[in-house]
């Protein structure tokens, strides 16, 4: 039994030692080739990281973060930029970080050395053309942003383009050389009421001097003229199939217009009931720029002036900047299909509403005297 068994005990050993053998080349080559193909896979990815490095490719779409958020928040004047697209929140954050990044190593900050904060509806779009069209750089639009940036950034008041930094801002000014262009102008009107996060900017680590470089310009218009000249642009544009949030305010529920003296009524209430962010309560915002930023480095110009002797708003302008500055004002954003008329109810509760503030307003810069070249004193809106 043994000796028959000892053969077949030999024979089975023998074979599954052989099998025992193969199955280990067998499982050596596939760990080999498993090897082999991450070795593979590693190696093309790191190639093409580079690569992308060196071409200076950032992962997905910063640019078109923005300019859904700019395109979007067009319907949103005071802009809150809320409706904005965005891509999911991590891979968001990340791009923005990685941008930083790279750019912090690359690109120097550029900063705009003049910004042109106000008054909305004062001539803003006539003085930034004028001043683009004497070679002041202009800020850089891109794809997919709407034309309009090409006057204004819109940064500093709408949150979605303010939360991605300081970079974001200079790229729209990297362009804009030293030497071909001394003065580099964002002209944002919005910007009246943020002047602590223009001075938080300008005060950043990367800005450099350009805190000390930069000039301001304020151009204000008698308040009341002011809200007619907005909501006959809201209308206009109303008229013209616009819907956007920002305009709806000239409509009843039911579509039909607001006369100027109801939309001054409702106006009224609001700004009562919320002072802190009315454009038209000029001295509470130029107190938060002249605390932050001097009086020397801003330049308060009165639109009644720019109306009706605009030669001297250009010597004030060339003063300021000290350079020579050709050419006439053109009419911007004048509406025909309004109409400027002032209505009797509108100029008496919006006139009750700003009277308090206007003449704080000629007290304020009575007592803080601006640039040389200003106009002292500065005229009364009701003169
Ligand atoms: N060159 C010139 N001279 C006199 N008045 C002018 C000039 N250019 C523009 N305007 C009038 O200014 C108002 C528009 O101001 P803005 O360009 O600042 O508007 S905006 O804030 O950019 O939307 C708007 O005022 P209203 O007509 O009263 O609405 C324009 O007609």
């Amino acid at each position: 039994m043994v000796n028959q068994n000892t053969p077949t005990l030999r024979r089975d050993t023998s074979s599954r030692n052989r099998l025992s053998i193969s199955s280990i080349i067998k499982y050596g080559i596939v760990v080999l080739v498993a090897i082999c193909c991450y070795a593979y896979i590693w190696s093309v990815n790191k190639l093409f990281n580079s690569k992308n490095e060196m071409l200076g490719i950032v992962s997905p779409p910063e640019e078109n973060k923005m300019a859904h958020g700019a395109t979007s928040s067009n319907a949103d004047m005071h802009g809150d930029g809320s409706n904005s697209r965005s891509l999911p929140q991590k891979v968001h954050s990340r791009n923005t970080q990685n941008l930083a990044n790279s750019k912090a190593k690359t690109a120097p900050i550029v900063l705009p050395n003049v910004l042109l904060i106000g008054a909305q509806k004062a001539g803003t779009s006539s003085i930034a053309q004028w001043l683009h069209n004497n070679g002041v750089c202009h800020p850089k639009v891109f794809p997919g942003e709407p034309a309009y940036l090409i006057k204004e950034v819109q940064f500093f008041n709408q949150p979605n383009r303010y939360n991605a930094g300081i970079d974001f801002y200079s790229k729209r000014f990297e362009h804009c050389s030293e030497e071909t262009h001394p003065w580099i102008l964002d002209a944002t009107p919005n910007y009246f009421i943020e002047a602590s996060k223009v001075y938080n900017t300008y005060t950043d680590e990367k800005a450099g001097d350009a805190l000390a470089k930069l000039k301001l310009i304020a151009i204000l218009r008698d308040p009341v003229s002011r809200e007619l000249s907005w909501y006959n642009h809201k209308l206009h544009e109303y008229k013209h199939g616009a819907r956007d949030e920002w305009l709806l305010d000239v409509v009843h529920t039911n579509g039909t217009i607001k006369t100027f003296d109801e939309y001054s009524i409702e106006l009224s209430r609001l700004i009562t009931a919320n002072p802190k962010d009315a454009f038209s309560l000029y001295v509470d915002h130029l107190k938060s720029w002249v605390e932050l930023f001097g009086r020397q480095q801003l330049l308060i110009l009165s639109y009644n002036e720019f109306v009706t002797d605009p030669s001297k708003t250009v010597g004030r302008l060339e003063e300021f900047l000290g350079v020579k500055l050709n050419g006439e004002f053109e009419k911007y954003n004048f509406w025909r299909d309004v109409s400027k008329e002032m209505p009797t109810i509108a100029k008496e509760v919006l006139g009750e509403l700003f009277r308090e503030k206007n003449e704080e307003l000629y007290e304020f810069l009575a007592n803080n005297p601006g640039p040389p070249m200003e106009e002292k004193p500065f005229p009364r809106f009701d003169e």
